[in-house]
């Protein structure tokens, strides 16, 4: 029976108050999140990470000092290990922290020692950023080259309209706009507000595509849910540059002008961290509160939803029979062309995918 190495990329985040600095020194001397001269990246970016230490720190303490990210990431890999038992050939999960353990180079050796047939690489960002899911790609080739590891490799880039993702964060949503509902006076709207990382904008005018997957997101979603009042929002700015927007501050102000509860959807987390139980539960929350927003409520991520982890299943034998290297959750190219930031876009002008 062949032998698949199912690999799952996400941030990662730091296991203890003392990781905090070197994961923020990981993170902004990556040159997909600081796009400056590579002279000046590692100096400016142990200099960014220095300064966003202590917020960071505070941000953690929330939680216990550390991120809920790996072993949640663990769960997911186990659910979707057990999903593939029995399947067409024995498929085991590994898992790629970008910026914190384990990371690439370490998996990839775990995964060369594992001796697999084949590699798929599975990113738990719906979206596809340059940022996240095209920087685990990359620090991913390097490692497994390093490694010596050179069989047949499949990347999925995104699944963001997915039918079965989107079904299960739909699915969440309607019982969590159910349960606000009921605790809301009949008279008080209720707006979901869909709320995603937000990205530098000069990075989508160079051609990410995140936004608009963003977009294409929110619209499946709203597909299965009917017509319900809601909105698009970016949190988590960290640079002074100008981000998407609206922001979810903006968002909040303008459901308190309109009297309106807000219902939080986090789309571009599969998992919960810092970003949804500090920013979205304490943070926003209170900033509600202090706007007049007459109620907050929130969507659970996605975790290890079954719906969600039977997705993933599906997908991974979609792509391990699409015979395609790289494949979007519907196989060929989703992204309009000026998304030159597209994996599928790097592909030079008129070359063939690449079986
Ligand atoms: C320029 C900075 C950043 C960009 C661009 C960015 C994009 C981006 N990030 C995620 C998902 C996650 N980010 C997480 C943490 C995190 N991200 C940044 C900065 C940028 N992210 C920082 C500095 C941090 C550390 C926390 C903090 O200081 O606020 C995490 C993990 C957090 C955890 O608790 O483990 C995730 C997940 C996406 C989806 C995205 C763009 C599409
Ligand atoms: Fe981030
Ligand atoms: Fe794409």
């Amino acid at each position: 029976m062949q032998r698949v190495a199912v690999v799952l990329f996400n941030l990662g985040g730091p296991d203890r108050a003392e990781s905090i600095r070197p994961f923020l020194e990981n993170l902004f001397t990556d040159p997909a999140i600081l796009r400056v001269p590579g002279f000046i990246r590692s100096w400016l970016g142990r200099f960014i990470a220095r300064r966003r230490t202590p917020t960071a720190t505070e941000n953690y303490a929330v939680l216990g000092g550390r991120s809920p990210l790996l072993e949640l990431t663990q769960a997911q890999a186990a659910a979707l290990q057990a999903a593939l038992a029995g399947a067409d050939a024995e498929y085991r999960c590994f898992i790629a922290m970008r910026y914190w353990h384990p990371m690439s180079d370490a998996t990839a050796r775990e995964v060369a020692a594992w001796a697999p047939d084949s590699v798929l690489l599975l990113p738990l960002y719906p979206q596809y950023s340059t940022t996240t899911t095209g920087s685990s790609i990359a620090a991913w080739t390097a490692a497994a080259q390093r490694a010596g590891l050179a069989v047949p490799t499949t990347t999925l880039c995104c699944y963001h309209s997915d039918p079965g993702f989107a079904e299960a964060t739909a699915a969440l949503l309607r019982t969590a706009h159910a349960e606000a509902r009921a605790k809301l006076p009949a008279a008080v709207p209720l707006r979901i507000l869909f709320s995603a990382h937000g990205l530098p904008e000069t990075f989508v005018r160079q051609g990410d595509p995140y936004q608009w997957q963003v977009e294409r997101t929110v619209a499946a979603v709203m597909a299965r849910l009917g017509e319900l009042d809601h909105a698009i929002c970016y949190q988590s700015r960290v640079t002074p540059q100008k981000w998407l927007g609206p922001s979810i501050e903006q968002e909040l102000k303008r459901a308190a002008a309109d009297k309106a509860a807000v219902l939080v959807c986090p789309i571009a987390f599969v998992s919960e961290h810092s970003e949804t139980l500090v920013e979205l539960d304490v943070e926003y929350r209170a900033e509600a509160e202090k706007l007049g927003v007459p109620a907050y409520f929130r969507v659970p991520a996605l975790n290890s939803d079954a719906g969600f982890i039977a997705a993933l299943r599906d997908l991974v034998l979609q792509a391990r029979s699409g015979g395609r290297a790289l494949r979007s959750f519907a196989g060929a190219r989703q992204c309009p062309k000026p998304f030159g930031g597209c994996p599928h876009g790097k592909l030079r002008a008129g070359a063939k995918e690449p079986a």
